[in-house]
């Protein structure tokens, strides 16, 4: 599946004004699910408009399926689907109708029937969009975006304020599509979110990529892990942080609970286990913690609050 890339960004920079919403950033997407992720204001809905030909950059080169999305929109906007965070949607239209009015648009669209049912929308197809809830309004937005068979679906947010039902419901439509060989490029806030559906994760910060992998080598990569033992309380872990690398902490949390952090290879679990022989300690409930995609995130983005 992950072959050519689907999307291909080189350079991209968008400024607003005085303000660089976007600043040199490269990505590349290949086939599959990928996640973005970035705090309030890193750049992801930029970037993804740019993708959808919605905005036009001031430099860099912007690839989606091979097309140029701007100068070559007529010949790409049938093969993709988007999914705004709001708008584009006409107030009085009924949810039913604007979801014909797209499947017309498209030469082998999804059947509107079925695709209603499976999002919860079966029962509010008569009601005009602006007196849909907000759930409704993003699950008919959802809807639209698909109903057209794309190769790739720029989906911003799909599950921004949805319950945790439509949340699953969402997420084994993106699986579907998916496993239908429809690549997916999704900007959400929610990490496990990312960590379910994403072979690839991108993320933002101050409109750069600054990591990008599938979830499992961000959290391995560079991150710090923690290993954890019970033992007698009162161990001396002056004498344990001696034995153990330079970076490493070692602390009883509470009495006979210890945490060893820093790089968790092999050889450090070796190291602690020879101690605790040394000193004729059994640890028991030895366990290595991994660090998580939020863990990461906020390592490489920072703890404080974005405008
Ligand atoms: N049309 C616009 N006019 C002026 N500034 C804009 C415009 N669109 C975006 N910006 C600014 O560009 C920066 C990046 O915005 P963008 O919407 O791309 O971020 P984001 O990562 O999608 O944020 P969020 O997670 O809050 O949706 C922000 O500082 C935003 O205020």
């Amino acid at each position: 599946m992950r072959n050519d890339p689907v999307v291909q960004v080189c350079g991209l920079v968008k400024r607003y004004g005085g303000k660089t919403a976007v600043d040199g950033l490269d990505l590349v997407a290949r086939a599959g699910i990928t996640a973005v992720l970035g705090p309030n204001g890193a750049g992801k809905t930029t970037t993804v408009e740019s993708c959808e030909g919605y905005c036009r950059p001031d430099s860099g080169t912007v690839r989606v399926l091979g097309l140029d999305p701007v100068r070559e929109a007529a010949a790409l906007r049938p093969r993709i689907g988007v999914m705004l965070q709001s708008g584009g949607v006409y107030s009085g239209a009924r949810a039913d109708e604007m979801l014909r009015h797209v499947a017309r648009l498209h030469a082998h669209p999804l059947d509107v029937a079925a695709l209603t049912e499976r999002l919860g929308l079966g029962s509010c197809g008569r009601t005009p969009y602006r007196r849909l809830s907000g759930g409704q309004q993003q699950r008919l937005a959802l809807a639209m975006a698909v109903v057209g068979r794309p190769e790739l679906v720029f989906l911003d947010e799909p599950t921004a304020g949805l319950d945790p039902q439509a949340r699953r419901a969402t997420w084994d439509l993106v699986r579907d599509l998916r496993a239908d060989g429809v690549s997916v490029i999704l900007t959400t806030h929610h990490m496990d979110e990312a960590e379910q559906l994403a072979d690839d994760v991108a993320i933002i910060d101050a409109g750069k990529v600054v990591a990008q992998g599938s979830p499992e080598e961000l959290c391995r990569g560079g991150a710090e892990n923690t290993l954890r033992f019970s033992g007698r309380p009162g161990l001396d872990v002056t004498s344990l942080l001696k034995a153990l690398p330079a970076d490493s902490t070692a602390a009883e949390l509470t009495p006979g609970s210890y945490r060893v952090g820093g790089k968790i290879d092999p050889q450090l679990l070796a190291t602690v286990t020879t101690w605790c022989a040394q000193h004729g300690v059994m640890p028991e409930k030895i366990s290595v913690e991994r660090h998580t995609l939020e863990d990461v995130f906020l390592e490489l983005t920072g703890k404080e609050l974005r405008g």
